[in-house]
């Protein structure tokens, strides 16, 4: 009897993990490379499930695609490796058990991280190597993202007749990652063809039960679920899985109640818990109708506690001119000069205060902290920078919860200067994520979902800035990544400091197709040394042969020099204004009083040209 005709009337027993079970023995390699060079371990790893009574097996080939197979230089083996595979899991069957080709999704939590035409690539090699061996059907496993397992599933139902499984995996009991109910998605992949639709790995019996008491009996197509063994624990610099094999046995009913009539084990299974399984539902008759719960609503809701006190900036700075001022945390633990120079900068009537995180990877207070302080206590808007570079997924994402919760709705999201260039040159840089997907996640914080697309109940509301360096030796380039950054939800640009009028053009010729407007940066020179240090070793920053010039006529005078950065900033807001509402005041060293005195500058200026009406509103 074929493997569809049995699951019509019969439970069917598949296997469990073959990478833990690996791990567990000490191999912390590529799994699918030990199809080539320890093919007994393999074999005895299907035998042991057969005997366990699995009347399925998967051959050990879940990530033998270039995609991942290329991680260890073994891009070329993938032939070599899938053909390999199909052997010993067939030899282990002797045809007391069906033989499924497993395939595995590439795309993990970050959106399109892989494109689809790769994926297309990769997945067709993979599919004709094991089609080539004459395997019993395919099983499509562990897939996050639905996008891609609708468009490999398409492909392999046009190839093959033979049976195949598509099985999704979840973060959260009922919905995938993009917040597709798993229902819905299971529906989308049966009318895809799919023979048995299912879920695996990710989540143990618990959650997964949780999520099939909302899943109806599909029409056509069978129900799979291969749980994984529980959660991982970590000791001694391993991973393990404590899980007790006996709470599958008690779990097993509960499976076939809600349907399930393939059903195995992922991530932290052995052959004693699919012993478990078979034990309690090996050849059972599988349930024909059940009472379906109804999938839940997600529940977001705008807090009108946590609304915003301010207008986002991008809507102020596309009616008006405005200014912001960036006051960096302090290098040390004395805080007086910063909250004199936040307390000035407010009479001085600018829009916002940006505080950089540990910009030049240099320790500082935290942002967030002043932040907080400087919005409580003194009432002044606080634009959060947030760079990739000191926080994982985990701890970016809790640090923007935070900013919400305390009511700072402004960030600048950033890559960040690289630990290297800064005060701890061994630290590492974290770098889960770019500025790009920094931005998306916080977009989809804004839509009230976590980035791995858990329901946060609430949205936050942020305004987002993206970082612009138009110090750059291609413009073009430059503003390719802000279209880009447009596209990941940026609502706004803040630059680097600008150092000519020349530059203020060519910026200004570049952009103004953009339909995000830019904050352009502008930074008091305070010495010839501190022009000469800012062109030629911070990276991101040139600035003209004219201004260096005039700054080094006053090399041996303090004062007169920095009132020079002053005046030659005085004349860039004159520029600037012409062309950009947004100007972006960055404070060098807390001194504050250079800022404060452009910032009444660019507020003088701006009521005299409204005087001559050619600046647009009267607010500022
Ligand atoms: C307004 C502003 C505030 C900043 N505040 C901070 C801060 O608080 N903390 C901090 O650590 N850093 C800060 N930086 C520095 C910033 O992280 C780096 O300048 C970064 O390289 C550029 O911005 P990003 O992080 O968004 O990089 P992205 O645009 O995400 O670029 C990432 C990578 O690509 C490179 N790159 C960017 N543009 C180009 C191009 N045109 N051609 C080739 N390669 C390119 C970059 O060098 C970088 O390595 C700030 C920069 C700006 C403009
Ligand atoms: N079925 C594969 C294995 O057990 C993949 C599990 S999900 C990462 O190794
Ligand atoms: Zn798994």
């Amino acid at each position: 009897m074929s493997f569809l005709e049995k699951l019509k009337n019969q439970i069917l027993i598949a296997d469990g993990a073959m990478g833990t079970l690996l791990y567990s023995y000490g191999t912390d390699c590529c799994f699918e490379e030990l199809n080539l060079s320890h093919p007994e371990q393999i074999q005895h790893i299907h035998q042991a499930y057969i005997n366990a009574g699995a009347d399925v097996i998967q051959t050990n080939t879940y990530a033998a695609n270039y995609l991942k197979l290329s991680r260890y230089g073994l891009e070329d083996s993938v032939k070599d490796i899938n053909s390999a595979a199909v052997h010993h899991a067939k030899k282990a069957a002797k045809n007391r058990a069906f033989v499924l080709g497993t395939i595995g999704g590439n795309r993990g939590i970050k959106p399109n991280s892989i494109s689809l035409e790769e994926i297309k690539r990769s997945f067709r090699e993979q599919l004709y190597c094991l089609l080539l061996e004459e395997v019993d059907g395919l099983l499509l496993e562990t897939f996050y993202d639905l996008e891609e397992l609708e468009t490999v599933l398409a492909i392999a139902r046009k190839e093959t007749k033979l049976p195949i499984i598509a099985q999704v995996s979840i973060q959260e009991p009922g919905f995938l990652q993009d917040r597709t109910p798993v229902n819905e998605a299971l529906k989308r992949l049966e009318s895809i063809g799919a023979d048995v639709v299912g879920l695996n790995c990710r989540v143990g019996p618990h959650h997964m039960l949780l999520t099939l008491e909302q899943i109806e009996l599909p029409k056509q197509a069978y129900l799979s679920a291969y749980p994984n063994a529980s959660l991982p624990a970590y000791t001694d610099g391993k991973f393990h899985y404590d899980s007790d094999a006996d709470y599958f046995r008690r779990a097993a009913n509960e499976f076939r109640k809600q349907g399930v009539r393939l059903i195995g084990g992922c991530c932290g299974t052995t052959p004693e818990h699919i012993r478990m399984f078979a034990t309690e539902l090996k050849n059972k008759t599988p349930i024909k109708e059940k009472i379906v719960k109804f999938t839940p609503k997600v529940t977001v809701v705008e807090d009108p506690a946590i609304k915003r006190e301010h207008t986002p900036l991008q809507e102020i700075v596309k009616q008006r001119p405005s200014v912001i001022v960036e006051l960096d945390p302090p290098r040390k633990l004395d805080t007086r000069k910063f909250f004199d120079g936040a307390k000035a900068l407010k009479e001085a009537g600018i829009d916002a205060i940006t505080l950089a995180d540990n910009s030049l990877a240099q320790v500082r207070i935290s942002n967030e902290s002043l932040g907080y302080l400087v919005k409580q206590e003194l009432g002044i808007r606080p634009l959060i920078h947030i760079s990739c570079r000191d926080r994982n997924i985990i701890g970016l994402q809790s640090h923007l919860m935070g900013l919400h919760t305390l009511g700072m709705h402004d960030v600048l999201a950033i890559t960040g200067d690289p630990a290297r260039v800064g005060d701890f040159p061994g630290a590492s840089s974290v770098y889960d994520v770019s500025s790009f997907e920094l931005i998306q996640m916080i977009k989809q914080l804004n839509a009230g979902l976590s980035f791995s697309g858990k329901d946060l109940g609430q949205k936050t509301a942020f305004s987002i800035a993206g970082a612009f360096n138009p110090n750059v030796r291609s413009m073009e380039k430059a503003v390719k990544r802000l279209e880009k950054k447009i596209d990941c939800g940026a609502d706004y640009f803040i630059s680097q400091p600008v150092f000519s009028e020349e530059k203020l053009l060519e910026v200004y010729e570049h952009t103004k197709h953009l339909k995000a407007p830019i904050y352009i940066g502008l930074m008091p020179l305070t010495s010839s040394r501190n022009a000469e240090f800012l062109h030629n070793e911070v990276p991101g920053i040139k600035i003209a042969d004219s201004i260096r010039e005039r700054m080094a006529k006053l090399n041996d005078q303090p004062n007169l020099a920095a009132h020079e950065g002053v005046e030659i900033t005085k004349s860039l807001i004159d520029a600037a204004l012409d062309l950009f509402n947004g100007i972006y005041l960055i404070t060098p060293f807390l001194r504050y009083e250079l800022t404060l005195e452009l910032a009444l500058y660019a507020r003088q200026r701006v009521r005299e040209l409204r005087g001559n009406s050619h600046v647009k509103t009267t607010i500022y």
